[in-house]
């Protein structure tokens, strides 16, 4: 990897996520897996002092907004972030996305995010460049060469809907059934919507809460590959808000936008009427 990153915005996100990514690989093998508490405090330090210090020595001029800044979780109102809100250029990082997957041996269900919102981009989310760095499994996702969505990725099986370890939605049991759809449990957001662009899955669709940091470069990258990504309601994901919190969204192939997005306005009146099912956890669920 060479000392300076490339000019363009798109090689300098996937230089960071690449490099962020070799740093944590090093701090799994410095602790190892005894204290899963300091593994992980360690690896959200070290990536964030890491891209912060890399941002600032190469786009000094730009704003950034972390998952490990104090303010990061405050929306404005509660006193959060007014320097990004007036700023043209905001990078949005998660510096260690699927914290819990990176302090368990042998999983590779984390990632690093850096992306790029510009306040004049043409697109609604206006993310213009973006890397999901997955360090465990050697690859960096970039909006620089983008892997593209092909329709033929569907296989004859069932539809295969990613979803998270720990906190999924109530309702995606429920959706699974009606669909006839197989749940593949995950960690990380950034994982999981790698796993959508590289037809490892069909789609991926959380709710009950996230944040800008969590789906921003995954979702920088899916859309730049041809993915469709929305809110479960059919909206627009949208970044750079006054409240950070974006607490859920679907992204899958574009031939299945319409029928999930059915799907989910069922599962989402029946949960409104009160009879959808608690949620569980999937931990202990999964296959890898
Ligand atoms: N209900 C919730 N509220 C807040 N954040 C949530 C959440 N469910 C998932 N997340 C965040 O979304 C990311 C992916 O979650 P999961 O692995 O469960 O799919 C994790 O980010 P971090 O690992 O960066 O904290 C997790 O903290
Ligand atoms: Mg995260």
């Amino acid at each position: 990897m060479s000392i300076n990153p490339p000019e363009s915005d798109g090689g300098l996100a996937q230089w960071l996520a690449a490099r962020a990514g070799e740093l944590l690989l090093a701090v799994r093998a410095e602790h190892g897996y005894a204290d899963p508490a300091a593994l992980k405090a360690a690896g959200d330090r070290a990536s964030h002092e890491f891209l912060l210090a890399e941002l600032e020595r190469w786009r000094p001029t730009d704003t950034v907004l972390s998952e490990e800044d104090d303010d990061s979780r405050r929306s404005v109102t509660e006193g959060g972030g007014p320097t990004r809100l007036n700023a043209d250029r905001v990078w949005i990082v998660d510096p260690l996305d699927g914290t819990r997957e990176f302090s368990e041996e042998g999983r590779s269900d984390w990632a690093v995010h850096v992306a790029l919102w510009h306040r004049h981009a043409s697109t609604p989310h206006r993310l213009i460049a973006g890397a999901v760095g997955l360090p465990a499994q050697g690859r960096v996702l970039t909006t620089e060469f983008p892997l593209r969505s092909r329709t033929d990725q569907a296989g004859d099986g069932p539809i295969r809907l990613a979803a998270s370890r720990s906190r999924p939605p109530a309702f995606l049991t429920d959706l699974a059934e009606e669909i006839g759809a197989e749940l593949v449990p995950m960690g990380s957001a950034g994982a999981k919507i790698a796993a959508v662009v590289t037809g490892e899955v069909d789609a991926y669709i959380h709710a009950g809460g996230q944040y800008e940091w969590d789906s921003a470069a995954p979702v920088a990258v899916a859309t730049a590959a041809g993915f469709h990504a929305c809110r479960i309601d059919g909206t627009a994901l949208r970044y750079n808000e006054v409240d950070p919190r974006l607490p859920d969204l679907l992204v899958c192939r574009p031939d299945l936008a319409a029928p999930l997005l059915e799907a989910l306005s069922r599962q989402l009146s029946t949960a409104a009427a009160g009879t959808a099912a608690p949620q569980t956890s999937l931990l202990g669920k999964e296959s890898r």
